[in-house]
């Protein structure tokens, strides 16, 4: 494979694994990316580094790039529930500005990552494409506003566009993986508390209409997440805009991940029960028929217990290198 990306975001968790893909791949990556919440240490080597803000794209983009892997936003969807004007701001304001870019410099194609919050609460899992789209959180509405827009700039204007709706991802590959400060992600809170520095990892909600009454979600790694935006790269086609949901399609309980890290720390994981967090939906699981037909996916890491593996390695990793 090869070519010239713009990564946006690429500073941050499933950016800086993307865009170590597309080098490893063979392409010229540059990484635009304003650090709030993304790390410059996390840009993989041999990439560009811009540090900016995706408003001001205009100023680097050129003719010379052969598509844009659009990952800078916001994603919190606690906190959207809380700041949904900054959502709004960033995530479609901010997408908005990119894409104006993008046609002023005649770049053509994008890879988008959208989420399984445009969903909201499934009436039928797993989730197809098709399902209706209702968010029930601030974050999901600002993401499903975006893949409006790119439907639109593919219809009017040639776009050749792949948005990827991810479930929830979690791994790490290699020298990169969830680094977020604060940590909001369960998989990443619950390895802390392993390592003793958190006391209990708080349950949002034990009566949900689940099995054991807590959240369940779809686990996707990281770096399957990433094979799929180099097959959305080739399948992207002018003047059309394909969804894809990315996932395993097997459901996990908040409760069975913390005893996952359990099994696969060694460690005693106190928990304790919390009221609901705002926003969240009881169950999310994918069907990713689409992108195994459309794009060829073909994901090799579904094991939860090796994904919780990966991301310990990498939460090991990162705490050594603190201490030093
Ligand atoms: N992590 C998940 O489980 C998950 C699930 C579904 C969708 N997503 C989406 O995937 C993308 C990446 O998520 P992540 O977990 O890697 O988040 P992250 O916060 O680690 O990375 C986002 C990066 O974007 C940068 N950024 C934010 N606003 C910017 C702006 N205006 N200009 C330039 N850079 C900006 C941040 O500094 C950060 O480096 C996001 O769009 C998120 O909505 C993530
Ligand atoms: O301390 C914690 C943190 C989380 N949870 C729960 O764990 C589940 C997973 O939460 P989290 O890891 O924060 O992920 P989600 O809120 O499901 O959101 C992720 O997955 C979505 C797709 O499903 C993406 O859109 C988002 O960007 C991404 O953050 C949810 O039920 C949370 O309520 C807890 O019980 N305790």
């Amino acid at each position: 494979m090869s070519g010239k990306y713009l990564v946006t975001g690429g500073a941050g968790y499933v950016g800086s694994v993307v865009a170590q893909h597309l080098l490893e791949a063979g392409c010229e990556v540059t990484v635009l990316d304003n650090l709030t919440t993304g790390f410059r240490e996390g840009v993989p080597a041999g990439a560009a580094f811009i540090e900016g803000d995706i408003r001001d794209a205009a100023k680097w983009l050129d003719p010379s790039y052969d598509a844009v892997l659009h990952f800078a936003a916001f994603s919190q969807v606690g906190e959207s529930v809380v700041k949904p004007e900054k959502y709004w701001d960033n995530n479609v304001a901010g997408t908005m500005a990119l894409l104006g870019a993008m046609r002023e410099a005649g770049v053509r194609k994008l890879v988008f990552s959208s989420t399984a919050a445009t969903y909201g609460e499934p009436k039928e899992v797993p989730i197809v494409e098709s399902a209706p789209t209702s968010p029930t959180n601030p974050y999901g509405a600002s993401k499903l506003a975006v893949d409006h827009m790119i439907t639109g700039e593919a219809a009017a204007h040639g776009l050749g566009a792949v948005s990827l709706r991810y479930f929830n991802v979690a791994g790490a590959y290699g020298k990169q993986g969830e680094r977020h400060d604060p940590e909001s992600h369960l998989i990443p809170l619950v390895l802390q508390v392993a390592q003793g520095r958190r006391d209990a990892i708080s349950v949002f909600g034990d009566d949900y209409p689940t099995p054991d009454g807590t959240c369940v979600r779809d686990y996707i790694h990281v770096a399957d997440l990433a094979d799929a935006h180099l097959l959305a790269l080739k399948a992207a086609t002018p003047g059309e805009h394909l969804i894809c949901n990315l996932g395993n399609g097997e459901g996990f309980s908040v409760r069975q991940v913390i005893e996952t890290v359990r099994q696969v720390t060694g460690h005693p994981i106190p928990e304790v029960v919390a009221p609901r967090r705002g926003g969240d939906p009881a169950v999310l699981v994918a069907s990713a028929a689409t992108a195994r037909e459309k794009l060829g996916w073909n994901p090799s890491r579904a094991d939860l217990a090796g994904i919780v593996a990966d991301a310990w390695e990498f939460a090991r990793s990162i705490s050594t290198a603190r201490e030093q």
